[in-house]
């Protein structure tokens, strides 16, 4: 294994040099370097890697007995191994009938018994069967979660926009007052439903604005008001206590992780917004990937081939972060949704076994849509001293075939954009641009400095046809068994997060500081920071 990063180092220290532009010499370099499942294509032909470089990276994964872990995971082994779990959420979505088996017994019956309580809900609450305490219906769903029972199904609400033919979503997830008040604010209690989202049901803030939602929907409906309310959570017998109807509780096992979970319950408002046959069409997207990532060949295996592609840009080339960059508006939360999957999941420095990870692992991801981001972080992109693996996506049709100038205008800027960056401007061509200024001499040496492109930056597009719930289905699987695969060449476990651990738990011993007690086990910062957000005495040690 350490033989094969040390091949990949050297050939890429042979051909470091090489401007990937220089690689289209070779006419045949799109079919070969791009990979296509369902309509779905990935080129990352806009990158380095080489037929060289490919095979080494094809080799570390079938070394990292890359094809056993799809299968174990898949299977229902308890590969999570921290928390002596499973990982199942493909389970959610799987449309085979195949028994998926845990601890001895098949879960697929449990999974469809809950997926048709939620579809019989959410279809009672958009046909108006299930009214609100008045008899009406209920026009407005707020989603109070965070994390995984926010991110997920706030993203995929507004992917799927044109599909939403529903009630209105609202997510609330931060424990700062100002995001339920200003939610609540524009609503009416008497028209709202209100679900609570949380797999453990104890995360401090989705239960802060839980209470605070409950008291507003006391003042308009008195005892009534745990009829406007929904959860979604593992933890049962804790929904009972805020007098939440048992069937209008959604439950899931611990085996699914908070950021893999908006197959199931989690998705519920994503059920209400678009209802079943088009969630049915989203959960049949992931499935299709599911099955393409558990049987195509490495080499043409999209998950694989991004995860592949991570690898080299993060360990062999040294690019330390990633940008996510939807040409599509409706993706516009894919990147804070992609923070969470990605960071939680491989943010990591030890191995399975505890033991330091020999490389760096989980890069830093951040991103926006375009064209929003041209006109703010691209600049860096493209002349900036730290090069950023781009990662486009972009639909061949749009939502408003009324706008098509707009879409085309969308393309045409996506497609600029990768070209840009790996053609670069030469110092030669910059001075010419800088005498088209009228600029001469020493003025035109100066400004061709400022006014070239260093080009070789790379980039994959991820090209689809059309926003579907199909397609976002597979988009999303896409990046799943990427970060999947990226943790498992890695050797780390993708699927805890005791990083967020520690922050928690001080969180809750610096409430009472906060609210006046003494400061005196706190550091000179913290005190100092106590004193002036919270003026009172506070002694440092
Ligand atoms: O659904 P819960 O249990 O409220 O957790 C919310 C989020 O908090 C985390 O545990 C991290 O703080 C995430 O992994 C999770 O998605």
């Amino acid at each position: 294994m350490s033989d094969i990063w040390q091949q990949l180092e050297t050939h890429r220290s042979q051909t470091a040099d090489t401007p990937i532009l220089s690689l289209f010499k070779d006419t045949s370099r799109f079919d070969s370097y791009s990979a296509e499942t369902d309509g779905l294509l990935l080129d990352f032909s806009k990158t380095s890697l080489d037929a060289m470089a490919m095979d080494l990276l094809v080799r570390l994964a079938q070394a990292e007995g890359l094809d056993a872990k799809i299968a174990a995971m898949f299977r229902g082994d308890a590969i999570n191994s921290t928390e002596g779990r499973a990982v199942l959420h493909t389970a959610l979505r799987a449309q085979a009938d195949t028994p998926i088996q845990v601890d001895g017994a098949d879960v697929l019956p449990e999974i469809r018994a809950i997926r048709q309580q939620m579809q019989h809900f959410a279809e009672a609450v958009r046909s108006g069967d299930f009214a609100a305490v008045d008899g009406g219906r209920f026009t407005d769903v707020i989603n109070i979660g965070i994390g995984g029972s926010d991110l997920g199904p706030a993203m995929a609400t507004l992917a799927l926009a044109p599909y939403h033919d529903g009630p209105r979503c609202h997510f609330v997830s931060n424990i700062d007052g100002a995001h339920i008040h200003d939610t609540l604010a524009g609503l009416d209690p008497q028209r709202t439903l209100v679900i609570i989202a949380s797999k453990t049901f104890t995360t401090i803030e989705t239960m802060t604005n839980a209470e605070t939602a409950l008291v507003w929907l006391q003042a308009a409906l008195g005892d009534k008001a745990p009829d406007h309310l929904a959860a979604v959570s593992t933890a049962q017998d804790k929904t009972a206590a805020l007098g939440i109807a048992p069937e209008r509780v959604f439950g899931f096992e611990n085996w699914v992780g908070g950021r893999y979970s908006l197959w199931g319950p989690v998705g519920l408002p994503i059920l209400l917004a678009i209802g079943t046959e088009n969630f049915q069409a989203f959960l049949r997207g992931a499935d299709a990937m599911d099955s393409h990532f558990q049987n195509a060949p490495l080499h043409q295996n999209l998950p694989v081939l991004l995860g592949l592609v991570g690898i080299w840009h993060n360990n062999i080339c040294g690019y330390g972060s990633r940008a996510i960059l939807p040409y599509d508006q409706h993706l516009q939360r894919l990147p804070a949704y992609l923070q969470q999957l990605d960071m939680e999941s491989n943010g990591k420095r030890v191995a399975q076994d505890g033991s330091p990870l020999p490389r760096a692992s989980g890069p830093v991801v951040w991103g926006e849509p375009g064209t929003n981001g041209q006109h703010a972080f691209y600049q860096l992109l493209h002349q900036g001293t730290a090069v950023v693996p781009a990662e486009f996506l972009i639909a061949a049709e749009a939502h408003e075939p009324e706008l098509q100038h707009h879409h085309n205008l969308l393309k045409a800027n996506c497609l600029a954009q990768s070209e840009a960056l790996m053609r670069g401007r030469s110092l030669a061509e910059a001075r010419d641009v800088a005498a088209k200024r009228g600029l001469d001499g020493a003025e035109q040496q100066r400004m061709a400095a400022h006014l070239s492109f260093p080009g070789n930056r790379p980039s994959v597009t991820i090209a689809y046809p059309k926003l579907t719930p199909f397609v976002l289905g597979q988009i999303i699987a896409l990046y799943e068994h990427r970060v999947f695969t990226e943790g498992m060449i890695w050797g780390l476990n993708p699927f805890d997060q005791w990083g967020v651990e520690l922050g928690k738990e001080l969180a809750v011993a610096l409430l009472p500081m906060v609210e006046g007690a003494p400061a005196d086990s706190k550091d000179g910062s913290t005190c100092g920071l106590l004193s002036k957000l919270t003026p009172r005495p506070a002694t440092q040690t």
